[in-house]
């Protein structure tokens, strides 16, 4: 068995191979994956919190995912004030825990279009990540499995797309009302509208099932799935918990090795140093990775400046090109019952828990109140494609913005009933109907693309104070007129024979949206973040000067360092990014192994 340190001291004299950086989505992939060869030894090093800590329930119930959010298991981070926005600064959370943020995600597990994938092979010239050439490490990653009560679901997903990997992901348990309407609407409506009977096949548009990480009604984390096995199961692999890296320190005598790396618990406690024999792997996340290259001297002079940190490598996208999407609800009315009514009873919620507590069985087993989406495409010819003179779209099969239906009131930030911090019974406090005794459900849109681009920027030399995070949502044309999009196109979507009768009437600040100028204000006023990140270490070819990571995700201009996590996606992701960054870690664990195997 691997050993869990929580005290750096106790390692000892220890030596290892690979230190992989982050014990996230991607981290825990790379580090059971290598610990798969007995002759590599390799240590995890976490900054956050263990995922067994008191209070961990939040992490594993899947009625509860999302709610780790603003808890210790959070990094806590908060943008910079969104112009886009009205100048709000926005909550802008990140999984601070083993597991990362998989641990702390809402669960959904969706690949996005094979469009996406191709994209990136382009990018970097590398077909090795095109969707074709990565079906095996999809199939050896992720394995469909049925819901906790058992449904047979045979008719609603396509067996042939899924595998047989460790991470588990499932469809709904029960079905409710609303989400056989949204099937039926899809099938009424056909065009873009159209059923999609896996969303997780390559064909990335249409409506369809969600699949959520989920199994044995628990969540599926890459620490679940991944990390904790590996530990449990091989001598090989050791993760130390609640130490942050705090840089990479270039070997002695000039070289620009960055194979050491420094450590430390806090801001004023002993600083670590560790080398790795073959290899650092950052793991730590979009926001995480750019941080540490950029305390460790590498990054964009002008930023390392304002920082007082030496320049030791002249990286100018470190920390350039973040993208993360908008999400907004809106909520309509409904003459049916919805779990808005459900969640107005607490005793309600309580008795689930309890049923859960004692057999991880019924509601809470599961993500009940989203169940299905729509992934939709701007209009061919549409003028604002015209007007900026690119599509940010992967491709014609992917699409550029989302709905998710939710069997419940939703409100944005700001409306009422807001969210109340603390234990699971604020979930009901959340989702209840705003009335009392009436139902209803809420549409929530969001981008799938965005054309504006952000930054990540440290602002001291401490790696303990958070970097500047600046998504600059809504700063583009294009991603306004998306938004303003998503409202407008569900007109279309209700249009739909099923909806006759069910709905009753939309929310009163949803009545006054019969002007583009009024949806882009409230567009403005409640936008938020999809919490979706990417694009800050971003992948390119061998040799080109831009980008940060070559094709098999080596830093470039040094050597030592590789980073496998969201931070190398080279654009926003049409789809879900855990997906994409279980399988993007796969096959880095494959190139790693494969060099350092002879
Ligand atoms: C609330 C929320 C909901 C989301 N919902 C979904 C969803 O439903 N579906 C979906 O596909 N995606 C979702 N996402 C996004 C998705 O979870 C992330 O994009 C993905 O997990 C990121 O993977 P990663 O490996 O890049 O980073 P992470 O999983 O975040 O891992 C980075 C790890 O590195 C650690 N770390 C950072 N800095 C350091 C340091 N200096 N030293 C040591 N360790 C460090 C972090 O603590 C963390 O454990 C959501 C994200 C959040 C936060």
């Amino acid at each position: 068995m691997g050993k869990i340190y929580f005290n750096a001291n106790d390692l000892g004299d220890k030596y290892y191979d690979f230190v992989v950086v982050g014990a996230g989505n991607a981290g825990g992939v790379i580090a059971a994956r290598l610990a798969e060869n007995p002759h590599f030894k390799v240590l995890v090093i976490e900054a956050g919190l263990s995922d067994t800590e008191p209070e961990s329930d939040v992490l594993r119930t899947p009625f509860l995912a999302g709610l780790a959010v603003g808890t210790k298991f959070d990094w806590d981070y908060k943008t910079t004030p969104q112009a886009g926005l009205n100048g709000r600064e926005i909550p802008f959370p990140r999984g601070y825990v083993v597991g990362g943020s998989s641990n702390t995600n809402s669960l959904v597990y969706l690949r996005g279009p094979s469009e996406d994938f191709d994209r990136l092979a382009n990018i970097s010239g590398d077909q090795g990540w095109s969707w074709t050439s990565l079906q095996k490490y999809i199939k050896m990653n992720e394995r469909h499995v049925r819901p906790w009560n058992n449904r047979n679901d045979e008719n609603d997903y396509n067996p042939a797309v899924h595998g047989d990997g460790p991470l588990q992901t499932t469809l709904v348990a029960e079905p409710t009302d609303l989400d056989q309407r949204v099937i039926k609407a899809a099938n009424e409506l056909q065009g873009q509208f159209r059923y999609n009977l896996d969303l997780n096949s390559g064909d990335g548009l249409g409506v369809g099932w969600i699949h959520t990480t989920v199994g044995g009604g628990a969540r599926s984390s890459s620490s679940t799935a991944f990390l904790k096995p590996a530990i449990e199961s091989r001598e090989n692999i050791d993760l130390l918990v609640h130490y942050h890296v705090t840089r990479l320190l270039p070997a002695e005598g000039g070289s620009l090795d960055f194979r050491t790396v420094e450590l430390a618990q806090d801001a004023s406690s002993q600083r670590i140093i560790l080398t790795a024999k073959k290899e650092v792997i950052l793991c730590a996340g979009a926001i995480g990775t750019p941080q540490i290259l950029q305390l460790s001297g590498i990054g964009p002079k002008a930023v390392l400046d304002r920082a007082g940190i030496a320049q030791l490598v002249d990286a100018p996208d470190v920390g350039r090109h973040l993208q993360d999407q908008p999400i907004i609800f809106y909520q309509w009315r409904v003459n049916s019952t919805t779990l808005s009514s459900f969640f107005r009873d607490p005793a309600n919620v309580g008795a689930s828990m309890a049923e859960y507590a004692a057999s991880k069985t019924g509601f809470a087993a599961g993500v009940a109140f989203f169940s299905t989406i729509a992934f939709l495409r701007l209009p061919d010819h549409s003028p604002i494609i015209k007007a900026e003179h690119k599509d940010p779209a992967a491709g014609p099969n992917s699409s550029h913005y989302l709905y998710s239906f939710l069997n419940s009131y939703a409100p944005n930030p700001g409306q009422e009933p807001g969210p109340t911090e603390g234990d699971w019974i604020s979930i009901a406090a959340v989702l209840q109907s705003p009335t009392s005794g009436e139902s209803f459900f809420a549409c929530l849109g969001a981008a799938a693309d965005t054309m504006a681009e952000g930054s990540v920027e440290i602002q001291s030399s401490s790696a303990f104070d958070h970097p500047a995070i600046n998504p600059a949502y809504l700063s583009t044309a294009f991603d306004l007129n998306t938004m303003i999009t998503t409202f407008k196109t569900t007109a279309e979507f209700f249009s739909a024979p099923i909806w006759t009768g069910y709905i009753a009437e939309p929310d009163p600040e949803i009545t006054g949206l019969t002007t583009d100028a009024a949806i882009e204000a409230y567009v403005r006023k409640y936008s938020t973040t999809v919490k979706h990140p990417v694009a800050t270490a971003r992948i390119s070819k061998a040799g080109a000067i831009d980008g940060v990571v070559g094709p098999d995700l080596c830093v470039k201009k040094i050597t030592g360092v590789r980073v496998v996590d969201a931070s190398v996606l080279p654009f926003a992701s049409a789809g879900f990014p855990q997906a994409q960054i279980y399988i993007l870690a796969e096959r880095a664990a494959a190139l790693i192994k494969e060099k350092w195997s002879n």
